[in-house]
């Protein structure tokens, strides 16, 4: 795909590399394959890239799904140097350490579109500035929106956010991305994006644990849209756009997360709910809940910022031990009664 970018100059994209091999990155591998791009897709496990290869199968995080011929594996992150667009797929809490080990193979300029959903502990970080302080030389864009990849993955229907700030590389990236039932919008709004992602697993949370309380339907309907409250709160305090996360990447991403336990999420507020610790609900769990991960970094950058997020930091807390799932309830219901605004 070639467009041109600010100064003129042709961006073209023929060649693509996805860092890391669980459900997502498997996931967008396939569409990149089906958008017409060279695709390779790096594993950290030579064992798994070596199923990979000969299955043809990614049993481990997309099981039932036969990956598309012509994709390409690598261990290597080397082997991804010469690829014209990077896909950053890792966990959250893991993208630091994954873009650093990139970096001596990355090329200035060769734009990186980072897909993770979630804040740096510690540092309260969105993925953009972990980019920003590990590859300033990356142009970055943020591919979020409800996405499951089970679904990406089997080429049903699908719609995303791409958000990227530069209006001409995002449009290069639209249709660089865009493949037979995936759909990306564009927006321009990185901390937006990003905001709603990271949020609206910490809500699904709460929302699974409605649902394993069997607190009913308008519950879960009320932490929708409480939640969104929150998460518009906060988005807009940490710089993005109230429009943005109004979107696929936001509201979008929050209605899908929260409402099937096919989410990671959900699944781990539905287990709190119907009585597990959290301990029992992650024993034995392979896959990333970013809500969990992300959780502490959420509450302390509501903190800072001085945004109301309630249901948020109720997770956090219950997440923490520090209240139970009834203390948690409690705690909601009994706040003092105000005008409704977001
Ligand atoms: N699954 C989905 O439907 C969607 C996921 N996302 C987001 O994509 C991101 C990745 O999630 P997903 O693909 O589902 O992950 P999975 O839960 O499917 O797999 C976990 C991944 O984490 C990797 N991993 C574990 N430890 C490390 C480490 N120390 N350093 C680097 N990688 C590590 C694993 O690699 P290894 O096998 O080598 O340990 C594996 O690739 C998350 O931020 C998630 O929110 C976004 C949209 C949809
Ligand atoms: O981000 C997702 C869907 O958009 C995947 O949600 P979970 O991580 O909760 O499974």
């Amino acid at each position: 795909m070639t467009n041109e970018n600010a100064s003129g100059g042709r961006m073209e994209f023929r060649t693509a590399g996805v860092i890391g091999a669980g459900a997502w990155g498997t996931a967008l591998a396939q569409v990149c394959v089906r958008a017409g791009l060279d695709t390779t897709l790096q594993a950290r496990e030579p064992q798994l890239v070596e199923t990979l290869r000969t299955t043809r199968a990614n049993d481990l995080y997309l099981p039932g799904v036969p990956l598309a011929e012509g994709l390409k594996f690598t261990a290597d992150l080397a082997d991804l140097g010469d690829c014209d667009l990077i896909l950053a797929v890792p966990p959250a809490q893991h993208m630091r350490a994954t873009l650093t080990a990139f970096a001596p193979h990355h090329r200035p300029g060769v734009p990186v579109v980072l897909c993770s959903k979630g804040v740096e502990r510690g540092t309260m970080k969105l993925m953009t500035e972990v980019l920003a302080e590990t590859l300033p030389d990356a142009p970055a864009a943020v591919l979020s929106g409800p996405s499951f990849a089970g679904e990406v993955a089997r080429g049903l229907p699908t719609a995303v956010t791409l958000a990227c700030a530069d209006q001409a590389l995002g449009q290069a990236l639209l249709s660089t991305l865009s493949a037979p039932g995936f759909r990306p919008y564009l927006a321009t709004d990185l901390i937006g994006a990003e905001a709603g992602g990271a949020l609206k697993n910490v809500l699904a949370i709460a929302c699974g644990v409605s649902e394993g309380r069997q607190l009913g339907r308008s519950a879960h309907a009320a932490l929708i849209t409480r939640g969104f409250a929150e998460m518009t709160r906060l988005a807009v305090a940490m710089g993005g756009q109230a429009e943005t996360v109004a979107g696929l990447c936001g509201l979008g991403d929050l209605v899908l997360t929260c409402s099937s336990p096919q989410s990671r999420n959900m699944s781990l507020g539905l287990a709190l709910g119907q009585g597990q610790t959290v301990e029992q609900a992650l024993a034995g769990k392979r896959s990333v809940a970013e809500g969990y991960e992300s959780a502490p970094a959420v509450r302390a950058l509501a903190a800072r910022l001085g945004v109301e997020t309630p249901i948020a930091e109720g997770i956090a807390a219950l997440l923490a031990g520090e209240i139970t799932v009834d203390g948690l309830i409690d705690g909601l219901l009994s706040r003092p009664l105000k005008a409704e605004r977001v």
